[in-house]
């Protein structure tokens, strides 16, 4: 079935999804922004240079910086960071159709409440079906067509396999779930893993810690998942493992390069401001799971280091120096 897309939010990811779904061809697609000239040049030049540099935009694609613009759109995907969601949502949330599934992007948990994005956005539209996109995937590789796969996660398998059939192309594959905890939980949460690894490169103290990291990180991961009611089998897929993977060892992502740079002790921004979102996922995580009595010593250290609570000397002593136990 065609459907008609709408992505809001038109920074890298954004503007790759609705990139790459355009290109599919199967669906009508509008990328949405609030910057008015920029979704003008973005119209007239074909190029997003400021997210996606040298990046040619398909012809199909459409572009508006007006909210209603996704009135006539079956799909939206919310594509700004975590914390911009429910803004967004009060923003857009009027505009929507009234069987509109709302797909949530980013990886994040909301800092005020602590609640799942989901389940914030369910609170801000409860007329709406509420579903989630994540796992392994730059916005530039997705943008230029490099194969990338990534999960799609609603409340019920067909809602999921319908948004699966109607946003992959030849180049971008979708799995879908009916696990929205697990899925969303990964993307968040590996942030903060690619941070403690990160931390670990900038220090130089060697890729078998980082391996160590890993492992122990995805452990931690599935404790806090399954305590959250998702399933351990979902860590262990695209939006668990397989981000977790690409985020902890490809200087493509912000969130190791922020951790590089924590490790290095480095006084100067290198992100030079841009978005890292396991540096807010790491406090609210650690938060939840002292409440949810979870283990996860690498994602307290890594909140501990970036509130200044710990150096990074003293984190690892106190991750060498933990009780012996079973894996
Ligand atoms: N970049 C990537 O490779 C990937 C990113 N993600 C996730 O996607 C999310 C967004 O990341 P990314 O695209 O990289 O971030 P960027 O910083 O590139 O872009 C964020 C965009 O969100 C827009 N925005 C902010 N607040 C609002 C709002 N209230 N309403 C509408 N738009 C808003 C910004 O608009 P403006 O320009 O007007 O400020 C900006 O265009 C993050 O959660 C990230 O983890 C997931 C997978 C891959
Ligand atoms: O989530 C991502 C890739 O899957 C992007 O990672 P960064 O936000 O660390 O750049």
């Amino acid at each position: 079935m065609s459907e008609n897309i709408a992505v809001v939010g038109s920074g890298a990811f954004g503007t790759a999804l609705a990139a790459v779904i355009a290109l599919a061809g199967r669906s009508a697609v509008t990328l949405v922004g609030r910057n008015p000239a920029l979704m003008e040049d973005l119209k007239s030049e074909r190029l997003h240079d400021a997210v996606l540099p040298g990046i040619s935009l398909p012809d199909t694609l459409e572009f508006s910086a007006e909210a209603d613009a996704i009135t006539g759109a079956s799909i939206v995907l919310f594509a700004m960071p975590s914390q911009a969601q429910a803004d967004a949502a009060r923003q857009y949330g009027p505009y929507l159709a009234k069987d509109a599934v709302v797909v949530t992007c980013a990886k994040g948990i909301e800092r005020a409440t602590g609640n799942l994005l989901t389940d914030m956005l369910e609170r801000e539209l409860p007329d709406h079906s509420v579903a989630v996109l994540s796992g392994p995937g730059f916005a530039a590789d997705i943008a230029k067509g490099l194969p990338t796969a990534m999960a799609i996660a609603a409340d019920d398998i067909e809602t999921a396999e319908r948004l699966a059939q109607a946003i992959s192309g030849r180049t971008f594959r979708l799995y879908a779930s009916n696990d929205r905890i697990g899925v969303q939980l990964g993307g968040a949460l590996k942030n903060v893993l690619a941070i403690a690894c990160g931390i670990v490169e900038g220090r130089g103290i060697g890729d078998s810690a980082r391996a160590a990291l890993i492992a122990r990180g995805l452990a931690e991961m599935s404790r806090f998942v399954v305590a959250k009611g998702g399933q351990a089998d979902t860590v262990r897929g695209l939006s668990g493992l397989g981000d977790l993977v690409l985020t902890a060892t490809s200087h493509q992502s912000r969130n190791l390069r922020f951790g590089i740079a924590l490790g290095r002790g480095d006084k100067t921004d290198p992100l030079q401001g841009a978005l890292v979102e396991g540096a807010f996922a790491a406090s609210i995580a650690a938060r939840l799971a002292a409440e949810l009595k979870v283990s996860m010593p690498i994602t307290d250290a890594v909140s501990a280091i970036i509130d200044g609570r710990l150096d990074i000397s003293e984190a690892i002593e106190q991750l060498m120096t933990r009780p012996i136990t079973t894996e």
